[in-house]
């Protein structure tokens, strides 16, 4: 092949290749966490302490038995902790806010506990949808709030209230036989 007829073969050769932006293409949008609270956008929804599914226990005395505000914090980031990394559920969490989902069961349970605080997260139902999450991923979940409020030294009664108070939101949560 004479050298001429080489010349535009390699310049097809040494293009650059087109880059093409596939997120664009595909429309997915890159979501971008909040610089201050960390925690990735979600869609609008109301903001209500109805969201967190249940009526607070009444009195003082539950919230001082889980130790205030900085123990319901201890005890929610060792749920999430031993959860997430629960072989029986990590998969279920993974690709989840967990900034976001430690904040939020925070507030629900400080809430709950009649600790103090609003809940500003969304409902049981619309939080859990779609995740298709069975009754042994509950017990596993409850399993490790036990544990948790255990090792906090929550007196026994007192945990059995709880979840006594969290038990009919598996009606929500729980979406698959
Ligand atoms: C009574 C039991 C439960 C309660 C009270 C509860 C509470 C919550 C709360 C407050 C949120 C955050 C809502 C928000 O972002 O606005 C949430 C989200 C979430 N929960 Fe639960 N939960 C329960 C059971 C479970 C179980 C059993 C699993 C899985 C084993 C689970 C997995 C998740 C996941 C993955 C998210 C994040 C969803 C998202 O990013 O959109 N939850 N839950």
């Amino acid at each position: 092949m004479s050298l001429t007829a080489l010349i535009p073969l390699l310049l097809v050769q040494q293009a650059p290749a087109k880059t093409v932006d596939w997120d664009a293409e595909f429309g997915v949008e890159e979501e971008v966490r909040d610089p201050v609270t960390g925690e990735l956008p979600v869609d609008p929804y109301d903001q209500s302490n109805t969201n967190a599914g249940a009526e607070p226990i009444s009195g003082d005395r539950m919230a001082e038995q889980f130790g205030g505000q900085e123990g319901i914090r201890i005890i929610v980031n060792r749920m999430v902790d031993l959860s997430i990394e629960d072989p029986r559920i990590a998969a279920i969490f993974e690709g989840h806010d967990h900034v976001r989902l430690r904040r939020t069961l925070f507030e629900q349970f400080c809430y709950l506990l009649a600790a103090g605080c609003d809940y500003t997260g969304r409902d049981m139902e619309s939080s859990h949808a779609g995740l298709g999450i069975r009754k042994p991923d509950m017990n596993a979940l409850v399993e490790n709030l036990q544990r948790a409020m255990r090792e906090r030294g929550v007196p026994f009664g007192a945990q059995n209230r709880f979840l006594a108070k969290l038990a009919p939101m598996s009606r929500s949560v729980v979406t698959r036989k």
